[in-house]
């Protein structure tokens, strides 16, 4: 480190031990020597820039106050950790200058006087541990807009004002109890029970069981309202005149047009032609009706194939004409189909995903989707519909607002915001509901058959769903990849190790690698996964691994240990031969090693 960080960390640590004159020889910080020459106590540094990544102190009987003006010349920072000492005066708002903060845990101490206003700036933090102190005040409320939030606990203090509304759906840890908070508290989306409010004689609204009172009367309308609300009342009645002198001129160019078909409009987007030909460049994203495409166009009419409905009680007695006649809109379009998003009348909105050849005969196809029906599990997405004739395949699922593991891997900026937390749980999560498929669809032989990120969909909650379970018959790796030679035959054959062992079930663990992969790399897929695996495993082969994982993960200061430990794990399930790989109830356990390992380290180091 720089001599300026040095010094400015001893005398950091110099605020922290007051009266302490052999700070040298009690914590071996010195500036005589480096940080990172391993002898400073508490002081982690990156292995490779050599700067310091975390200050851990705690339980050292610090009796001073924080000088964060001289800690933050360490820009490098990620983690401070001062918990249980005897720390007093306020968080310096110069706290906001270790902009890489992304854990801050000063818990058991005598900290007072209100929380830093310029906390919102440490727009990396992640975690966020106060409790046990006599803080006041209120929470500033940008602080609630940090997002990548996942720790916020601050009980046992004297803060007051309403709790702001957090994006409850992404914490993991949130506790506010005892305190002097105020008002209603947020919609916490059923994350949080009464433990986390308690001791606030302020606070009312679930979950705690003191209702709110009723809210006042709303206020009359501001003028500037009223201007802002008559412009919508004006663009509003433009736009019902627009679209019925639209609907009429389509109603005449149909009367035109007219086949003598049955009257009905087939879900298709402005490239008809392509729908069912291999281009993918075209994703319009706009509604799109082809009036002159009917119901008939289906094969046979759906009189002669009627939608499914199946146990759902989304769209219960829901009919084939309401869902082609509800509006559409093209979300995607996959190397098997196109995927449209479908808003009924009601106000549910389905996804419709349209098959162009799953390679399954109609009678067996319809077997599947009544055998997967019966095998429920609550991260995996079942169909609610279905509608199937010799050349069409349509099936209807509950649209997830969210979207999918890959829009959270690959969209824009938002890996910065997936952080190793939430990856571990959803690979744990993930593995487990594919084990629970396996397991009950293994004498049918059904898999998943085309498992990948962007059909790992993640709910309003953020929990992963398995998408398009059993729709397509496996496909053989070993007649696409060089890598793979053996096992020509995807279904079931005999196996002394019995349980997982068709190989059909084994290219789900591989697809399942794959994922892992993209999770711990950050990169995208090409070539079903083949060319990902490869650059993987020529990289662990030149004992680089670290060099594997996503930049994001390496900053956000994830375990090295635990990062590799799951890259293990994946590369089992890459591995060429399928008979090698493990089975998907040994990769879930394997995971959840990890995850609790990973959970344990929370809750006793930063
Ligand atoms: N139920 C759903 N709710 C919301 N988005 C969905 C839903 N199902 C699929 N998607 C998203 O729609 C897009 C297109 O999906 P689609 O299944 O057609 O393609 P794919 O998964 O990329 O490829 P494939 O055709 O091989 O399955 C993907 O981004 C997918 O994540």
């Amino acid at each position: 480190e720089e001599e300026e960080v040095k010094q400015a960390l001893v005398r950091f640590m110099e605020k922290l031990a007051p009266g302490n004159t052999v700070i040298g020889q009690t914590f071996g910080w010195d500036v005589k020597t480096d940080p990172c020459s391993g002898k400073w106590q508490g002081v982690t540094c990156d292995s490779q820039s050599q700067s310091v990544k975390k200050i851990v102190l705690d339980e050292r009987n610090l009796t001073g106050v924080l000088d964060a003006l001289s800690l933050c010349t360490t820009s490098s920072l990620l983690v401070l950790s001062l918990n249980d000492n005897d720390i007093g005066g306020h968080i310096p708002n110069e706290i906001s200058n270790c902009q890489n903060l992304t854990h801050l845990y000063l818990s058991g101490n005598r900290f007072s006087g209100n929380l830093p206003v310029s906390l919102p700036q440490l727009s990396n933090l992640k975690r966020l541990d106060f409790s046990k102190n006599g803080l006041s005040g209120q929470v500033p409320p940008n602080l609630s807009k940090v997002s990548g939030m996942l720790s916020f606990l601050v009980q046992d203090n004297q803060l007051s004002g309403e709790i702001p509304k957090f994006d409850f759906s992404n914490l993991a840890q949130f506790n506010v109890s005892n305190n002097n908070f105020s008002g209603a508290i947020p919609d916490v989306k059923g994350r949080f029970n009464t433990s986390s409010f308690l001791g606030n004689p302020g606070l009312c609204g679930l979950p705690l069981s003191d209702l709110c009172p009723l809210s006042p009367p709303a206020k009359k309308f501001s003028t500037k309202q009223l201007r802002v609300y008559s412009g919508y009342a004006i663009i509003g009645f433009f736009v019902v005149v627009v679209t019925v002198a639209l609907k009429l001129s389509k109603k005449k160019r149909h009367v035109v047009d007219k086949t003598g078909a049955e009257e009905g409009r087939e879900l298709q987007d402005n490239s008809d032609n392509k729908i069912s030909g291999t281009s993918s460049e075209s994703k319009t994203g706009e509604f799109a009706y082809r009036s002159e495409y009917s119901i008939t166009s289906f094969e046979n009419g759906a009189a002669a194939s009627p939608l499914v409905v199946l146990s759902s009680p989304v769209v219960n007695g829901l009919k084939f004409e309401e869902l082609l006649q509800a509006p559409a809109e093209l979300v995607g379009r996959g190397k098997h189909g196109s995927l449209y998003k479908v808003m009924l009348d009601g106000g549910v909105t389905l996804a419709v995903k349209r098959i162009k050849d799953c390679g399954i005969q109609k009678e067996d196809f319809k077997m599947r989707m009544e055998r997967i029906d019966q095998v429920k599990h609550p991260n995996v997405l079942h169909a609610s519909a279905y509608y199937c004739s010799k050349q069409e395949r349509l099936l209807v699922y509950e649209f997830q607002q969210n979207g999918s593991l890959f829009n959270l891997l690959h969209g824009s900026q938002n890996s910065q915001l997936f952080d190793w937390g939430s990856r571990i749980r959803i690979a744990a999560i993930t593995a487990q509901a594919l084990a629970f498929m396996h397991d009950e669809l293994h004498d049918d032989g059904i898999a998943h058959g085309n498992l990948k990120s962007s059909n790992i969909l993640l709910d309003k909650d953020m929990y992963p769903r398995i998408s398009e379970y059993g729709l397509m018959v496996v496909e053989n790796h070993q007649d696409q990849s060089p890598l793979l030679s053996q096992t020509k035959n995807s279904f079931k054959h005999n196996n002394p190790n019995g349980g997982c062992a068709y190989s059909t079930f084994k290219v789900d663990v591989y697809g399942f690698g794959v994922i892992l992969l993209e999770m711990l790399t950050g990169k995208l897929v090409q070539n079903k996964g083949f060319d990902l695996a490869n650059w993987v495993n020529s990289v662990v082969r030149e004992e680089w691994t670290v060099e594997v994982f996503d930049r994001t993960l390496i900053s956000e200061g994830a375990s090295e240990e635990r990062m590799v430990n799951l890259l293990q794990v994946a590369l089992k399930c890459i591995n060429p031969s399928p008979d090698a790989r493990p089975c998907i109830n040994q990769v879930a356990t394997m995971i959840n090693i990890i995850k609790e390992e990973e959970e344990k380290s929370l809750s006793f180091e930063p």
